[in-house]
């Protein structure tokens, strides 16, 4: 069996790499990082060491490595072959993954089984998005003739690996837990086997209580950290201040999570202590930087604050705490970061109600749109606009 991992990442090497690797596929990480596809290439091992309770070294071995940007010819040959097809690349980089995945579904032959797509992002719908990025570079008639070919399935990924220090091996730190859900429906009886993944009949609950509680929740300790001047995570939730910020805004996104898919209450509360456990691992070396990453993401409509503060304001719930922490990250102000650059310049030079029109994707009229303004307004003031 043959998986072709698209971003040899973080999340790449330390998740998605491991379990397929476990399930007993040899793993072709793809990615456009030259001297990161030339590390893996000389190499026949990398360890993921999991730090904090619970946690052991794992060994990763029966890879190889391509070089997406320079060798489209051979990537598309590898996944002519494969059985499986991921990434880790980051939501918007799916459209530059599409054309490799258009050019082998056109090569593949109808003997094989159709390639399994499945796009690990932190995102609702990755795979979906990246489906429709394939079939929009196809001619309407081309597309029915290349979509049964593959089998595309929503996931929803949940392990905290940081950024590596040096960035120059290949080893992974990574904290012990991790979770895998996989919609099954696309699959019909028979799912991929990938033991430490789980097959779900509906992928929307999983998604959205991980994106609203673990994201959601990592992001406010991220800006609010950011605001105190903290450089890691543990240490800015260890801060009161930033503890009931953080815990303020996930109260909200339980409220929602569990009265749009009838969760239990007492779990979600469970389950959202267990993250913040997660976030004080003392022994996972995470900066807010990283959790703040892309910050014109994060404040997209769909994502972890204005996707679950509108579906609140639309059913007339508390969004305080959203709010809160959407105004911190409208002063994440980090010059190495191209989005928080562009979020500072747009602040300076937008009026607030285009700001959120423009950044947020609400629109005035919408419940949520006046006091979006007014956060952006106030985060405006300080700049001095
Ligand atoms: N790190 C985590 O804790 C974590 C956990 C769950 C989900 N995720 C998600 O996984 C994705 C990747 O995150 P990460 O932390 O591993 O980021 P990362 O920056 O460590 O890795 C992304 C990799 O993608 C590569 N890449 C970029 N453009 C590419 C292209 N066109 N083709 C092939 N490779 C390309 C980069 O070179 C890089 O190696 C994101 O969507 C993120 O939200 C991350
Ligand atoms: O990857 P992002 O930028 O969407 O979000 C940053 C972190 O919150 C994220 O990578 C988490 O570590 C991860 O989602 C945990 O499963």
């Amino acid at each position: 069996m043959k998986a072709v991992h698209f971003g040899a990442g973080n999340i790449g090497r330390g998740f998605v790499g491991l379990l397929l690797h476990d399930a007993g596929y040899e793993v072709v990480f793809a990615d456009v990082d030259a001297a990161l596809i030339g590390r893996l290439q000389a190499a026949d091992r990398y360890v993921v060491h999991e730090v904090g309770p619970g946690g052991r070294d794992r060994v990763v071995d029966r890879f190889r490595a391509i070089d997406s940007a320079t060798d489209a010819s051979g990537l598309v040959a590898e996944l002519t072959t494969a059985d499986v097809a991921t990434t880790a690349v980051g939501p918007r980089v799916l459209r530059f993954i599409a054309p490799h995945l258009l050019a082998a579904l056109r090569a593949r032959t109808d003997q094989l089984p159709p390639l399994v797509v499945m796009a690990c992002e932190n995102a609702i719908n990755a795979t979906d998005v990246l489906r429709d990025e394939i079939a929009a570079l196809t001619d309407p008639e081309e597309w029915p003739t290349l979509a049964h070919r593959a089998v595309f399935a929503n996931t929803a990924v949940d392990r905290i690996v940081p950024g590596q220090p040096g960035e120059t091996g290949l080893d992974v730190t990574v904290e012990p837990f991790f979770e895998w859900a996989i919609e099954r429906p696309p699959f019909g009886d028979a799912p991929p086997v990938i033991p430490d993944a789980h097959f779900v009949d509906d992928l929307a609950p999983y998604i959205e209580r991980k994106l609203f509680t673990v994201n959601t929740g990592h992001a406010a300790t991220a800006y609010l950290g950011y605001r105190l001047g903290y450089e890691r995570i543990s240490d800015a939730l260890a801060d009161p201040a930033v503890a009931a910020g953080v815990e303020r805004a996930l109260a909200e996104t339980s409220a929602l999570v569990v009265a749009k898919h009838g969760l239990d209450p007492e779990q979600q509360a469970g389950y959202r202590a267990r993250i913040l456990e997660r976030f004080a691992n003392p022994e996972l070396p995470d900066t807010v930087e990283r959790v703040g990453r892309q910050p014109l993401r994060k404040l997209s409509r769909k994502e972890r604050f204005v996707g679950p503060a509108t579906d609140l304001a639309e059913r007339g719930m508390p969004v305080d705490g959203l709010l809160a922490a959407i105004g911190a990250a409208l002063r994440f102000d980090v010059a190495a970061d191209p989005e928080a650059v562009d979020l500072q310049a747009a602040l300076r030079a937008e009026a607030a109600p285009a700001v959120v029109r423009d950044v947020m994707g609400v629109e005035s009229g919408h419940p949520l749109f006046d006091s979006l303004v007014a956060v952006v307004g106030e985060a405006q003031a300080d700049l001095g606009r």
